[in-house]
């Protein structure tokens, strides 16, 4: 992919800084190419279809190596989305790869080999450019991936699973790989810190949320922070026991369905959050809470052996004692109603899928930008008022929609509005309509409830009162049990993503 920089004397200003790669499709190109008397390849509306006579009544051995299966049928459409790469090799064979579908949750690499018809061998190549253009549409081909491996995520099957399901299909991509296990607490940090980022196009976190959250952090230690952020988009793979950020992008938690996501992500900018505590600023790119949320995350470790039940009973607990978090909170609203938030959300969801990064590649000098609202430490901003919340039960703000695979906490999320999703629902409801909302996260229907206070803000102070000691959770994390202060900083960060400006989650 390539850039123009700032600092670039022959940059022309009118154009953007990350463009996609203008591939367009070949002139005059046939969709249909003959490859042998009895079979075809074509390019359909959606799909590759290839007819062939070979396919009917085939015996599990199948043509080419592949194995159809018995069948009467003698065409067969493999997506567009599922096509990894095509070629033509010097004796003219014609290949294809791509994902093969084994189950609704597994995809792996197959391949599908013709002799190509003397006759075609002039518009071969064009034919071949013709299918990559349909497969990859605004996606950067051959990305130069870092993948970041943490042995110990989740099951500590991280190594394994990288291994078995998403290398085949970036392999199969013709993706550049390099690839590096974390060695110990921290190790994203360095790795990122010390990156050349040049070099790649992509990190690719086999982990769970841990890792990215400290890649951000490590690009945010960078003297050019700001391009790292913008020119090395982050992506993850399901490898870990939170997998939020897979879940959102990819729109799964299937390590080779993730892995074709990546391959085919649209960059999509991000708006990342950050949050000053003491004297120290950190980013947050999923979510910061204070009180239930975080208890239920830190404080139920033992319980790990539960999985994900470990969270609801947790969180089942807590609202049957109606456990108050007291806390003082001044927030700069963007949205507060409900019906601009989903007015605004619907115009975003109509727009077609991004077709470039429009966004400017900063110099290498560019670090991190500016606080508007200063930091912790600093007076509470003029138009801020501080609000008492002394019955505050749950404080929760979100910049990704889904939280957990059940979880779309923040159905109204987008990833470069510059705003959190900010959650506050009050300790003191009666239990029934506590356990309501509770199951109401699962079914879509949290949004609208009328106890449920939900707004876009852009920065917030929280300072909690009251309490000994308690939780605070920034991006699953522990910090301090102290005030902070949350900023957003609109599209600072890149990722991959389908659509190139929506999450993977049911909205509003
Ligand atoms: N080799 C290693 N040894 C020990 N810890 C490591 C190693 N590599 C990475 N880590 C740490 O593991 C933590 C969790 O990582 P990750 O998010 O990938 O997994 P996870 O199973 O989803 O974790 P969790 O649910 O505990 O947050 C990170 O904080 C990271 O620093």
């Amino acid at each position: 992919m390539s850039f123009v920089t700032e600092d670039d004397p022959f940059k022309d200003p009118s154009l953007d800084a990350a463009p996609a790669p203008q591939r367009t499709t070949p002139a005059n190109v046939p969709d249909t190419l003959a490859v042998g008397r009895n079979a075809s390849l074509t390019l359909g509306t959606d799909s590759l279809v290839v007819l062939d006579e070979a396919l009917r009544d085939t015996s599990s051995a199948g043509c080419c190596g592949v194995s159809f299966g018995r069948s009467t049928k003698t065409t067969r459409s493999i997506a567009f989305h599922n096509v990894l790469w095509a070629e033509l090799a010097d004796d003219g064979d014609i290949t294809i790869q791509y994902a093969h579908a084994d189950s609704k949750k597994a995809v792996r690499p197959a391949i599908i080999s013709y002799t190509l018809d003397k006759t075609e061998s002039g518009h071969a190549s064009a034919w071949i450019e013709k299918l990559l253009v349909r497969a990859y549409g605004a996606s950067q081909r051959q990305k130069r991936v870092k993948v970041l491996i943490n042995p110990f995520g989740g099951q500590g099957t991280a190594l394994k699973t990288y291994h078995k399901h998403i290398a085949p299909i970036f392999a199969a991509a013709r993706c550049e790989l390099e690839v590096e296990q974390t060695q110990h607490n921290g190790h994203g940090v360095e790795i990122a810190q010390n990156l050349d980022i040049e070099k790649f196009d992509v990190i690719a976190c086999c982990s769970g949320d841990g890792i990215p959250y400290e890649v951000w952090n490590g690009f945010a230690n960078r003297p050019d922070a700001a391009r790292a952020l913008v020119k090395i988009a982050l992506a993850q793979l399901p490898c870990g026991s939170g997998n939020a950020m897979s879940l959102n992008f990819n729109g799964t938690d299937s390590p080779s369905l993730a892995a074709l996501a990546v391959v085919k992500g649209l960059r999509t900018p991000l708006d990342l959050v950050s949050v000053t505590q003491g004297s120290k600023r950190t980013l947050s790119f999923l979510s910061q809470s204070v009180g239930i949320v975080a208890e239920c995350d830190l404080a139920t470790e033992n319980l790990r052996w539960m999985g994900s039940a470990r969270f609801t009973l947790g969180f089942l607990t807590r609202i049957l004692r109606k456990t108050a978090y007291p806390a003082d909170i001044a927030v700069k609203v963007e949205y507060g109603d409900k019906n601009a938030i989903r007015e605004l959300y619907r115009a975003e969801s109509s727009k077609p899928p991004r077709s470039h990064d429009d966004r400017t590649l900063p110099a290498a000098g560019t670090g991190l930008p500016d606080l508007k609202y200063g930091t912790i430490n600093d007076p509470l901003p003029d138009s801020w008022e501080l609000v008492a919340h002394d019955h505050l039960g749950n404080f929760y703000a979100g910049n990704l929609a889904y939280m957990s695979p059940d979880a779309n906490f923040f159905p109204a999320a987008l990833p470069s509005d510059g705003c959190l999703d900010l959650l506050r629902i009050r300790a003191d409801l009666p239990r029934r309509t506590s356990i309501a909302t509770l199951l109401a996260i699962a079914d879509n229907k949290f949004f609208d409830m009328p106890h449920v206070d939900y707004q876009k803000v852009s920065a917030y102070r929280i300072i909690p009162k009251n309490q000994r000691d308690g939780y605070i959770s920034i991006d699953g994390e522990r910090i301090p049990f102290e005030p902070y202060q949350a900023e957003v900083h609109k599209g600072l960060g890149t990722v991959l993503s389908k659509s190139g400006h929506m999450f993977e989650a049911k909205g509003v």
